[in-house]
C-alpha cells in the first residue's frame, strides 16, 4: 500500500493497487484503518511521512527513496511469485470486472521464456508469424507476452503500456487471428487519432501482411486501406465500393463519413480498436464520434474492443465507464504492464534553466554538445493571442535559427498541424528513410509516431501537463530490448521547474539539471 501526499499530485498513488491519500495528520489514520482492512498487506509506505514495515518506522527522505521502494516491492513480490500477472490483479481489484482473468486460457504471463510463435502460433497464420520474425521480432515485449493470450481468447482488453512498448504489434497479431480474407468484408478496423499514426499502423499491417511464401500467394491476400483526413477520399470510396479491404486504419472524421453514407458496414467487423484512446476522449474535436462509433459498435454481436495507450488517466474510472457505457464488454480485461514506471527506464531526463530570450542560443549550444544522431524538437502550439499580435509561429523561426545556425549535418523538418496532406506525408516519409534528422514539431508528433532512430527530445517549451510530457519523452527509447540511453531534455525558465517538478512527481522520474 502506498499513501501519497495529495500536493504531489496523487502519481504514486494513483498506480498503487489500493489508494489512500490523506492529508498530514490524516495520512496515519488512513494507514491504520488500511492495515485494519488488509490484513495480507506487508508495507505501507507513505511519501513525504512515515513507512512502517511490520510495525518499523522509516521516515522517508526523498521521493527517489519512495519510488526505488515501490520498485524494490514490485520486483520482490514478483519474484516470489505472489505477484499475481497484471491483468488478473487489476481485474481483482475492479469491484466490476471478472477476476477470473487468465483461468479459462494458458497462463502465460508468467513464462519468461515463450517466443512470439509460441504465443501466437496456435492463433496466427503461420506466414503471418513467417513475416514477424522476417523484421525480427522473436521475444515478445512485457504488453504482448501479457496480453495476447488475453486477446486470443476473445475478451475486450485495455492495452496500457510505456510508450515503445509494442502494443501496435498487440493488437494487430490479434486483428490477424481474426480475419479471414475469403469473406469479402472490412473486418477490422483501428482508429488512430492522427494521419502520421494511421499511415505509420497502415504500413505495419501491409508489411505484415506481406506475402513472402509461394504456398499462400494462391489464397486472397489481406488489404488493408488507410482512411485518413485531409486526403481525397475518391479513391477510397471507389476502393471500398468495388471490393472492401480486410482491414482499415482511419482517422474519426473520414471514417464517419464512410459510415453515414453506408460505405462502410459495422456487422461485419469482428475486431475495433482505438489506438491512443484517451487523446480521443480528451479530444473536444473527436470525443462525440468516438462516442457514437462505440454505441454503434456495442450493437454488433460478434464483436471485440481494444483499446490502447501508454497514459490512461484514472484508468479505474475508465474501466467503470467503458463497461456502463457498454463500449466494452463486462469482463473486459484492464492490462498494465510495468505500472510503477510509466516511463520507458532508458530514458536520461535533464532540464536547463535559461530566460526566455536566450532559448535558441541555449538549444544550438545544446545540439552541439549532444550531437545526437537523430532529434525530435518540440515546440507548443502558436497561441491565438500571438497570431493576433501577428508574430510568426515559434515553429517557423526555430527552424529558421537552425537552417541558419546549426552546424550539424542534420536534415532539418517541420511536422505541425497546419501544414497540408501531402507536406505532413512527405516529412513523415522522409524521416522514416533512415539517415540524421532534426524534427521541430508540436503535439502532433507526440503520440504513437515511431521513430526508433531518435535519440533525443527536446523540450523547447514545456508540455502542458504530465501526459504530454510523457508522450513526448516516448518519441524515444523506441528499441524494446535495447541497452542504449536515449535523452530528454527541457529547456525551462526559473519559474517553470516547479511545473516540471510536478511532471516529475507524477511520471515517477527523475530530472538532472544541466548547466552550459
Ligand atoms: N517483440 C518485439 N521485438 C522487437 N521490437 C519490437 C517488438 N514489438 C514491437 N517492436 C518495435 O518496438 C517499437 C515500438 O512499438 P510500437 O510503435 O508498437 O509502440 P507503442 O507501444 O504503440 O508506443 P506508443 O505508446 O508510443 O504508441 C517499434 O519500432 C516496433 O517495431
Amino acid at each position: 500500500v502506498v499513501v501519497d501526499s495529495p500536493e504531489f499530485g496523487g502519481g504514486l498513488a494513483a498506480e498503487a493497487d489500493q489508494v489512500a491519500v490523506g492529508r498530514n495528520g490524516g495520512v496515519d489514520d488512513g494507514v491504520d484503518s488500511l492495515e485494519r482492512w488488509l490484513p495480507e498487506v506487508e508495507m505501507v509506505c507513505v511519501y513525504g511521512g512515515v513507512c512502517r514495515k511490520r510495525h518499523q518506522h522509516h521516515q522517508m527522505q526523498s521521493r527517489s527513496q519512495t519510488v526505488s521502494l515501490m520498485r524494490d516491492l514490485y520486483d520482490g513480490a514478483k519474484s516470489l511469485g505472489r505477484r499475481r500477472s497484471t491483468a488478473s490483479l487489476s481485474s481483482s481489484v475492479s469491484p466490476i470486472t471478472s477476476s477470473s482473468t487468465n483461468q479459462e486460457h494458458p497462463n502465460f504471463a508468467d513464462d519468461q521464456h515463450l517466443t512470439l510463435r509460441g504465443i501466437c502460433q496456435a492463433h496466427v497464420p503461420d506466414h503471418i508469424l513467417h513475416r514477424v520474425e522476417e523484421v525480427g521480432y522473436f521475444t515478445p515485449t512485457e504488453i504482448q507476452r501479457q496480453a495476447l493470450p488475453v486477446l486470443f481468447s476473445g475478451r475486450d482488453c485495455i492495452l496500457h503500456a510505456q510508450t515503445g512498448s509494442g502494443k501496435t504489434l498487440a493488437y494487430l497479431l490479434l486483428v490477424y487471428s481474426v480475419i479471414n480474407t475469403q469473406r469479402s468484408a472490412v473486418q477490422a478496423l483501428i482508429v488512430v487519432p492522427t494521419r502520421e499514426l494511421g499511415m505509420q499502423v497502415a504500413k505495419v499491417a501491409r508489411m505484415l501482411a506481406a506475402k513472402s511464401d509461394q504456398s499462400v500467394l494462391d489464397n486472397k491476400p489481406c488489404t488493408v486501406m488507410a482512411l485518413l483526413d485531409g486526403g481525397t477520399l475518391k479513391r477510397q470510396k471507389s476502393w471500398l465500393k468495388a471490393e472492401p479491404p480486410t482491414i482499415i486504419v482511419g482517422t474519426l472524421g473520414s471514417l464517419c463519413q464512410m459510415l453515414e453514407k453506408q460505405m462502410i458496414k459495422l456487422e461485419s467487423m469482428r475486431v475495433l480498436v482505438i489506438d491512443e484512446v484517451d487523446f480521443m476522449f480528451h479530444s473536444s474535436n473527436q470525443v462525440s464520434s468516438l462516442r457514437k462509433l462505440l454505441i454503434s459498435y456495442s450493437s454488433i454481436s460478434n464483436r471485440q474492443t481494444i483499446f490502447a495507450s501508454a497514459s490512461i488517466p484514472q484508468h479505474r474510472r475508465f474501466l467503470y465507464d467503458c463497461i456502463q457505457q457498454k463500449w466494452t464488454k463486462t469482463d473486459v480485461v484492464h492490462i498494465h504492464a510495468n505500472p510503477v514506471q510509466p516511463m520507458p527506464a532508458c530514458l536520461l531526463h535533464r532540464f536547463l534553466i535559461c530566460s526566455r530570450s536566450e532559448r535558441h542560443s541555449a538549444l544550438l549550444s545544446l545540439l552541439q554538445s549532444d550531437a545526437p544522431q537523430s532529434a525530435i524538437i518540440f515546440v507548443n502550439e502558436q497561441s491565438e493571442k500571438s497570431k493576433k499580435a501577428g508574430n510568426a509561429p515559434a515553429t517557423n523561426v526555430v527552424i529558421d535559427v537552425l537552417k541558419n545556425s546549426h552546424e550539424g549535418s542534420h536534415e532539418i523538418l517541420l511536422l505541425e498541424e497546419k501544414i497540408n496532406f501531402n507536406s505532413r506525408a512527405a516529412s513523415f516519409s522522409e524521416l522514416r528513410q533512415g539517415g540524421s534528422y532534426i524534427l521541430v514539431a508540436t503535439d502532433i508528433a507526440g503520440r504513437g509516431v515511431d521513430l526508433p532512430d531518435t535519440t533525443h527530445i527536446y523540450n523547447f517549451d514545456l508540455p502542458k501537463d504530465a501526459v504530454h510530457y510523457l508522450h513526448r519523452a516516448g518519441r524515444t527509447g523506441r528499441k524494446p530490448f535495447s541497452e542504449s540511453k536515449c535523452v530528454v531534455t527541457s529547456i525551462i525558465t526559473l519559474e517553470e521547474r516547479f511545473v516540471l517538478q510536478k511532471y516529475e512527481n507524477e511520471l515517477m522520474f527523475l530530472c538532472e539539471e544541466l548547466f552550459l
